[in-house]
């Protein structure tokens, strides 16, 4: 193909295209503007929707807070997005902060006195809070109470303050890095799953429209495809077709411009990319198919721990092309053939993998 990756670089291509977390303030504003605001609006994610639509018809008849929820899953998956609705359709003001911000006790108090009736407070990470910040969320959360210490040495005392009634959002990749007393205050628990191609296709149509593209069905389901289950990245899929589309066929985004942009962009047929092939790649020429500790793996590619565990395994994992095994990562019969390899007879007495 005869075209330069630098005549699509109008917007600046992020590191990794399909990278789940946002890459730029830009694309974190282009976010914003796709982001649903209504739960109808919300694609996907049936049970978590289903169970919302109750538990807010049901506070709002009452005119009580929501229950405190707490909603765990893969970047890019629709946290911020779910928590946004959440406040729009109880009709409150929602504030938002995050888990590594909260660095003084101080910072939670004057967040939570300024809360209104009912409102939300969204806190992304949350496991990430610091335990004295935690400690002063625990009565906030039970009984609408803090205690702030007023002073300084003998001084000091220890005063209550009423709060009004509200609902705590929080967002984590990580629900096993809370700590049990935290996770036991929220009412409602809501795991997010990497979407079908179904729901990515009816999300990239719908983003499609807002951007004023044209695209076909195929096109749409084409990108869908490739996005790692994970609306972000079909979003992000779809800026880079469009932009394909505009040089290359008159703006329309169909099947072949889609399939084409893709092949260029180096995100192959699964939608899986260069990371996603080199984690597996290495496994299978460095470390003999595994096991291999994930530190290991870490060293092998240059990228963090948290990335492989939180970004790149959850999805790889969930797709058959690889194992978590007590011993470590394994590559599996379909890792191999799907970087065209011929898988081994036997790998390392695991035969269970490869039933
Ligand atoms: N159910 C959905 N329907 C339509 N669009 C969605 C949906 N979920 C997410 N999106 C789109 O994906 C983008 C990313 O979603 P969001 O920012 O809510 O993810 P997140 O789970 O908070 O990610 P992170 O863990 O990185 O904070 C949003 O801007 C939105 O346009
Ligand atoms: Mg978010």
């Amino acid at each position: 193909m005869a075209i330069h990756s630098d005549s699509l670089s109008s917007s600046a291509p992020p590191q990794r295209l399909v990278a789940p977390q946002p890459s730029s303030p830009n694309e974190e504003s282009i976010e914003r503007a796709l982001r649903p605001r209504a739960l109808a609006d919300y694609v996907g994610q049936d049970r978590v929707r289903e169970q919302l639509e109750i538990f807010i018809a049901a506070a709002r008849k009452r005119g009580e807070a929501l229950d405190h929820v707490l909603l765990f899953g893969p970047p890019g998956l629709g946290k911020t997005t779910l928590a946004h609705i959440i406040a729009h359709e109880m009709g409150v003001q929602m504030r938002q902060t995050s888990g590594p911000v909260l660095e003084r006790a101080g910072d939670l108090a004057a967040l939570l006195t300024n809360l209104e009736k009912n409102d939300v407070l969204f806190i992304d990470e949350i496991h990430r809070l610091s335990p004295v910040v935690e400690e002063i969320l625990y009565p906030a959360l039970e009984d609408f109470q803090i205690d702030i210490l007023i002073g300084e040495g003998p001084s000091a005392r220890s005063v209550k303050i009423d709060l009004q009634p509200f609902t705590l959002v929080g967002a984590t990749t990580r629900a096993g890095m809370l700590t049990n007393p935290l996770r036991d205050r929220f009412g409602i628990v809501s795991r997010l799953e990497f979407y079908n191609a179904d729901d990515l296709t009816h999300i990239v149509k719908r983003s499609a429209h807002l951007l004023n593209a044209e695209i076909s069905a195929d096109g749409a389901a084409e990108i869908a495809r490739r996005a790692r289950g994970t609306p972000r990245i079909a979003n992000r899929l779809l800026r880079r077709v469009r932009d394909y589309a505009e040089v290359k066929s008159h703006g329309r985004i169909d099947s072949a411009a889609a399939g084409a942009a893709l092949a260029m962009l180096e995100v192959d047929p699964q939608g899986l990319d260069l990371m996603d092939r080199k984690l597996l790649e290495a496994i299978i020429h460095k470390f003999d198919g595994g096991p291999v500790g994930v530190d290991s793996l870490a060293a092998a590619i240059g990228e963090e721990r948290d990335t492989i565990e939180d970004v790149i395994e959850p999805y790889l994992i969930q797709h058959g092309y690889l194992q978590r095994t007590p011993r470590g990562r394994m590559a599996t019969q379909t890792t191999w053939r799907h970087l065209g390899l011929t898988p081994p007879k036997s790998n390392s007495g695991s035969g269970e993998l490869f039933s």
